[in-house]
């Protein structure tokens, strides 16, 4: 870990990511040490372990030496201005950024002590164990059924036709949908009201039994009442799962989260209680954020 020797890195340096997000007002006096993140990272019943992650595209560092833990049935959000690197962040925890040629991640990150980037695991596995739910609904141009029985069928996870039916209803009940569908799970799932898609795919997500689920701003293209649906939805999973979100809405943040981490530029300055982060934050970016000073 690098807090021993921490560099200083003063925020105006980081012009490649103000040209792609442009941030209002970044208060440009306040010096981040990389590494250094105030309040509460560590967690005793850790699920993931990060440790001194850095995260490049090419030559552009995008994550800076931040460490980490998300503790087991959690719900944390990852908040901050745009291009901070949250979804970059996000998407190490499943190993997303894989498919990203110029994505080079480095650091420890593990999963209940298991090394998440080790070579010889397998990714469709570890995608299982660590689903994630992205932005917009990205239903498959199958039937509701078909949308929810693909991962049990591809992981093996039924042997007849009955123990599938068992799992898409369950997963269908625990997305909130069930009622809603039950009579036309042959209809397609693209003719799904936009809430309705992204529940589906929580019950497709749910459908493989995760540990942990990764949700990359799931209400930035639904209207507040299908937000409010998937926000009860959290609530009732959270008693299940991990959950890890990405949010715009500090107001979804407060309402959703146990613990808020927030980035700013690469770094993760501050994880705390959502609850002090949003009453009395620790670092002063963190307030300026929260405050709407930028971002
Ligand atoms: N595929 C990619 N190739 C190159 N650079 C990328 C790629 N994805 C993200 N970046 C860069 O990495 C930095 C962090 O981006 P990231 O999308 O993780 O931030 P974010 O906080 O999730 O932003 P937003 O809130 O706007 O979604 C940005 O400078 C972004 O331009």
């Amino acid at each position: 870990m690098n807090t021993m020797n921490p560099t200083i890195t003063k925020e105006a340096d980081h012009q490649e990511v103000e040209a792609v997000a442009p941030v209002r007002e970044q208060p440009e006096e306040t010096i981040i040490e990389e590494g250094k993140t105030v309040g509460e990272p560590f967690a005793d019943n850790a699920k993931f372990k990060l440790r001194d992650v850095n995260v490049s595209y090419g030559d552009t560092r995008a994550i800076k030496n931040i460490s980490l833990d998300v503790a087991k049935n959690e719900v944390i959000a990852f908040i901050g201005p745009s291009g901070c690197g949250k979804s970059t962040f996000l998407r190490c925890l499943n190993r997303m950024n894989d498919s990203i040629e110029i994505c080079k991640v480095t650091g420890s990150l593990q999963l209940d002590d298991q090394d998440i980037y080790d070579r010889r695991r397998d990714v469709v596995e570890l995608r299982a164990r660590v689903g994630m739910v992205f932005q917009k609904p990205n239903p498959f141009p199958k039937s509701i059924y078909d949308n929810v029985a693909y991962g049990p069928r591809i992981h093996g996870l039924a042997n007849r036709k009955s123990d599938l039916d068992d799992i898409v209803e369950n997963s269908l009940r625990k997305a909130g949908l069930w009622g809603e569908v039950k009579d036309r799970l042959d209809a397609t799932a693209t003719g799904m009201s936009g809430g309705q898609q992204q529940r589906l795919c929580i019950a497709r997500a749910i459908a493989v039994s995760p540990e942990v689920i990764l949700m990359d701003e799931p209400c930035s293209a639904l209207d507040p009442i299908a937000t409010a649906r998937v926000e009860e939805l959290m609530a009732e999973m959270s008693e299940s799962y991990t959950i890890v979100i990405v949010t715009h809405s500090m107001q979804q943040a407060a309402r959703v989260s146990n613990r808020t981490a927030y980035f700013h530029l690469g770094h993760l300055v501050e994880v705390n209680e959502t609850n002090k982060v949003f009453t009395s934050p620790e670092h002063e970016l963190t307030e300026s954020y929260i405050t709407g000073r930028f971002g």
